[in-house]
């Protein structure tokens, strides 16, 4: 069997290094082309001792220097890659196969499109690059005849709970339930959520993740960035959207047909499991996840939203319906705000529940328009940074 050819944008992060765990388990099928990361030079350079790839990125140009020179000192063979659009090139390098996107936030969406253009297979993790991105991505996706496979765990749960026939899910299917935690603040009274620090907002219940997205599953911000992510990925309308709370995050998420059977995908919660499925699909091969053990699953419980003051909790969720139902470019509008205040929380700039009080005044003050190519969403994603930072400066 031809080995797949995977480059890994985001390698040092969570799903970074849970996807190279999984290529690890499988030598015979996978061999790593590229690594790409941020900052974390010593990591970076361990998986190139590990992995041995052609090609390494580092977004901070410092870093990028160090790890150069040690990759020299130590005669490996990896060549660190330089400038503005090295992400992209590595993205479209014509000799890898797959592209695992674990980039977070915005910075991931132009790899993406280069990856989506030059047609790979395209392991999506980095949820903001597409609702971001939206119909123009998609765009990218049909015209470099790429294929575009969900790796966050609720996208990935309802792909494989929709049937094959792509074209039968608008007829077939009634609508899409995400399952959310609720994160670690779910049972707090609301008043309290402005004492909330960035340790406690990191500390999933569930999952162990990046900051950025524990802040997200904290707010919920999440599953709102999640709905309009799975409006892009399935095509269908924000009404056949459902979100509905799950502690135990054990049902990753479900489809519901016409006839009201609902098909869901559960597991142990480790990202281990969509990624091994994105990489091997459409065949299934081991994880390293522990199996359910349904002898001693003790619980599996459901809460509306609409009860237990989670509207009043969690407000930023609504955001994900309001967004897809406004103009094009909403929803990037939305995903810059959120970044700057998530990013000034953790910085200890603004309170916890100020990040919705951010994302609403952005949202009131950028009109979205509809961007016709990536210097216009960026551009828009710019426009909607600035004021969200002066938001945040009117606050701090
Ligand atoms: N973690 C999870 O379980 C899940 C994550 N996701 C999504 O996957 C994506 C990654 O999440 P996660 O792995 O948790 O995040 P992490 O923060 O753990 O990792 C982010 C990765 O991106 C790199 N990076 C950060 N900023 C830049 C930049 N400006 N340019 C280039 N590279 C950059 C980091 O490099 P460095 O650290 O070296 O600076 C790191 O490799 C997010 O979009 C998230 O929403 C989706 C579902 C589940
Ligand atoms: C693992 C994963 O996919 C995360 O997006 C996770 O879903 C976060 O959980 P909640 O946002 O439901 O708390
Ligand atoms: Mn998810």
């Amino acid at each position: 069997m031809k080995k797949q050819r995977v480059t890994v944008l985001g390698s040092t992060g969570s799903i970074g290094t849970s996807t190279l765990d999984v290529i690890g388990r499988h030598p015979d099928r996978f061999e790593v082309f590229a690594l790409s990361a941020g900052r974390q030079v010593d990591l970076l350079l361990e998986q190139c001792q590990r992995f041995r790839p052609r090609l390494a990125v580092m977004a901070d140009p410092d870093a990028a220097a160090q790890l150069a020179q040690r990759l020299q000192a130590e005669g490996l063979p990896t060549r660190v890659m330089q400038g503005p659009d090295a992400l992209e090139r590595m993205a479209a390098h014509e000799e890898a196969d797959t592209v695992m996107a674990a980039i977070v936030g915005a910075a991931g969406l132009a790899p993406c499109l280069a990856a989506a253009r030059a047609g790979k297979r395209l392991l999506l993790a980095n949820k903001e690059a597409l609702v971001v991105g939206g119909e123009l991505f998609l765009s990218a996706v049909r015209t470099g005849g790429a294929t575009l496979l969900p790796i966050d765990s609720e996208h990935s749960a309802i792909f494989q709970s929709l049937p094959e026939d792509r074209a039968s899910w608008d007829e077939r299917v009634e609508k899409i339930i995400l399952t959310a935690s609720g994160g670690p603040f779910r049972t707090w009274e609301p008043a309290r959520l402005r004492e909330v620090t960035p340790e406690q907002a990191c500390a999933h219940p569930n999952w162990v993740m990046g900051r950025k997205i524990s802040v997200d599953s904290a707010t919920m911000m999440n599953k709102a960035l999640e709905v309009i992510e799975a409006r892009y990925l399935f095509g269908l309308g924000p009404d056949r959207l459902d979100v509905v709370i799950h502690p135990q995050s054990i049902i990753h998420s479900m489809v519901q047909y016409r006839d009201t059977s609902v098909v869901a995908q559960l597991g142990t919660p480790d990202m281990r499991v969509p990624i091994a499925y994105g990489l091997s699909w459409p065949e299934r091969i081991e994880s390293g996840a522990q199996a359910l053990d349904f002898s001693t699953l003790a619980d599996m419980s459901f809460e509306s939203l609409d009860r237990n003051g989670h509207r009043e909790r969690f407000p930023g969720l609504a955001l994900a319906w309001e967004s897809l139902r406004a103009v094009p470019g909403t929803t990037a509008v939305l995903n810059a705000a959120n970044e700057v205040a998530v990013a000034a929380f953790l910085d200890r700039q603004i309170r916890f529940d100020q990040i919705h009080a951010v994302n609403l005044a952005t949202l009131d003050a950028v009109a979205g328009s509809k961007p016709q190519d990536l210097a216009g969403l960026l551009e828009l994603d710019g426009q909607a940074r600035r004021q969200a930072d002066r938001i945040v400066r009117s606050f701090s």
